[in-house]
């Protein structure tokens, strides 16, 4: 570790996977409802525990962008984080509004209170005080990280990082405009969902990749700066007018139809070069990286990505097709492999090179990182693979047929006994991680040393 104040991603990363352990728990018992619907139901039903599932995911992912970018931003800026403090007060907020959402959903208090209720929108849920608390810390982090990068050395990497956290920071204040007529509450409500995702997050992990790339193989700054220019172009020339994919059914006009399969189509172009970039830098690498696995998460991270988002985004982003599969299973199938290939992967392959620095570990449970690399991410293609499935009989039997809803769940029933089964590898997966992360090897618990690890 370079700078004092890198130290500070540590608690970052510490709450976001802990959160990572709450998010994956809850959607295995989210699963299991699926299979066995009466479980819990008076206690904590399937809608209270799948917004506790998606929300941590939000939060602990951008705890960990937050941890990435105190870690990484004194090393390309070459100078301490402006203020230390600020930056733990910023933690304490998110922390205690994470805690509001917890105890305001589980025991479903104050509902319909407009400051203190839960706010009923997917993934944007959080009562108004946390919603508020969530922009207070934002600028504290914006402050804080852009005057350290203000003061110092400007790279392509950090520019980039801080325009991607500088836009998510920004379109989050759209969930605070909640329109009653409910065409118009859908159409702001995808600037925040799509235009996180498929618009400013994918700066965010283009400069972390490169900023991987760029430690872990050692090519040139200039070679990492040219593609790191190319994906951002792509990304928001495609994100931008892709969003159109989300208002074909929702009252918006027709040419919208047009526009969203065209651009959104487009959108694979960024992820097939932030895949290509990965695999030609480890070709073009001069430099032999101790930290393998670290290497494993940034390759598998970029090469999920493309599948998740480019490829199983596609197959339902052109609207002939989407008018048939909108809100099936396939919906499903395509959400968790993006989120887990694009923004997870990402998460664990910065903690996988940052953590080992930050606790001073060499050498560090590797393998065993390696391992939940592994099964993880096998858990997470099958589940894929059979939401897949599941989608296409949902979508055959209750779009082209008409049969019922609930008809159709039933008969679709064996799948959903299999995303359990691979729920549970990823539970297993992501425990293995944790528990990677945090525990000393043995020979450094009988040595009582460790070397210092490779940066
Ligand atoms: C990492 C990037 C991405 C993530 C994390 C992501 C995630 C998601 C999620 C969670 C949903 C469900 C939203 C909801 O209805 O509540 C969704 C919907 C959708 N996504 Fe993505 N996505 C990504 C990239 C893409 C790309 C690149 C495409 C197109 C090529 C795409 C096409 C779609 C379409 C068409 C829908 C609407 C499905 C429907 O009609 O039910 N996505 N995405
Ligand atoms: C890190 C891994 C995971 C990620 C990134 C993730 C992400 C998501 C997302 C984005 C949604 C909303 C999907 C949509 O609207 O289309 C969701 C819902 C859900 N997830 Fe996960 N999830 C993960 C792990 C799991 C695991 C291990 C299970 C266990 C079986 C699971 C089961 C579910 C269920 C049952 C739902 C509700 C689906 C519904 O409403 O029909 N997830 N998850
Ligand atoms: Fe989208």
């Amino acid at each position: 570790m370079k700078y004092e104040s890198q130290k500070i991603a540590l608690v970052y990363f510490a709450v976001a996977m802990g959160l990572f352990a709450i998010q994956v728990l809850g959607g295995l018992l989210a699963g299991w409802i699926y299979v066995a619907p009466n479980t819990l139901s008076e206690l904590l039903p399937f809608n209270i525990v799948r917004m506790l599932h998606t929300n941590s995911l939000i939060v602990w992912l951008i705890l960990g962008f937050f941890g990435a970018a105190y870690f990484l931003i004194p090393e390309e800026a070459e100078r301490e984080i402006h203020s230390t403090k600020l930056a733990y007060i910023q933690l304490a907020i998110l922390v205690l509004g994470t805690l509001g959402v917890v105890v305001t959903y589980v025991f479903n208090l104050f509902e319909g209170h407009w400051l203190l209720g839960k706010e009923g929108r997917e993934f944007i849920e959080q009562p108004k005080w946390v919603k508020a608390g969530i922009v207070v810390a934002a600028l504290i982090f914006l402050y804080n990280v852009s005057m350290t990068v203000l003061k110092g050395k400007k790279t392509a990497i950090t520019n980039i990082l801080l325009l991607g956290l500088w836009g998510l920071a920004l379109l989050f204040l759209f969930s605070f405009y909640n329109p009653s007529n409910l065409a118009l509450d859908k159409q702001y409500w995808w600037y925040i969902v799509h235009l996180w995702v498929e618009g400013v997050w994918e700066l965010i992990m283009a400069s972390i990749l490169a900023y991987l790339m760029l430690k872990l193989t050692g090519v040139d700054r200039e070679v990492v700066e040219k593609w790191l220019y190319v994906i951002v172009a792509a990304a928001l020339f495609s994100g931008i007018l892709g969003t159109g994919h989300h208002y074909y059914w929702i009252g918006t006009p027709g040419y919208w139809q047009w526009i969203g399969s065209i651009f959104s189509s487009l959108e694979v172009i960024p992820f097939f070069a932030m895949m290509a970039f990965a695999f030609v830098m480890v070709w073009k690498g001069r430099r032999d990286h101790p930290n393998k696995a670290a290497l494993l998460w940034s390759l598998g991270c970029a090469t999920l990505a493309f599948f998740g988002a480019g490829v199983w985004g596609f197959l339902h982003t052109l609207h002939g097709v989407n008018y048939y599969t909108h809100g099936t299973q396939i919906t499903a199938a395509h959400g968790h492999l993006a989120f887990f290939g694009a923004y997870v992967s990402l998460n664990l392959a910065i903690f996988s090179y940052a953590m080992p620095i930050l606790l001073n570990r060499d050498p560090y449970n590797q393998v065993l990182n390696m391992a939940s690399f592994w099964l993880m991410s096998s858990g997470m293609v099958f589940m894929t693979f059979v939401l897949t499935f599941a989608g296409t009989i949902q979508t055959h039997l209750q779009r082209v047929l008409g049969e019922y809803f609930m008809d159709v769940q039933d008969q679709v029933a064996i799948f959903y006994w299999m995303r359990f089964g691979s729920g549970l590898v990823v539970v297993i997966g992501a425990l293995l991680f944790i528990y990677a992360m945090w525990v000393p090897r043995r020979e450094i618990i009988e040595r009582g040393t460790a070397e210092t690890p490779a940066e």
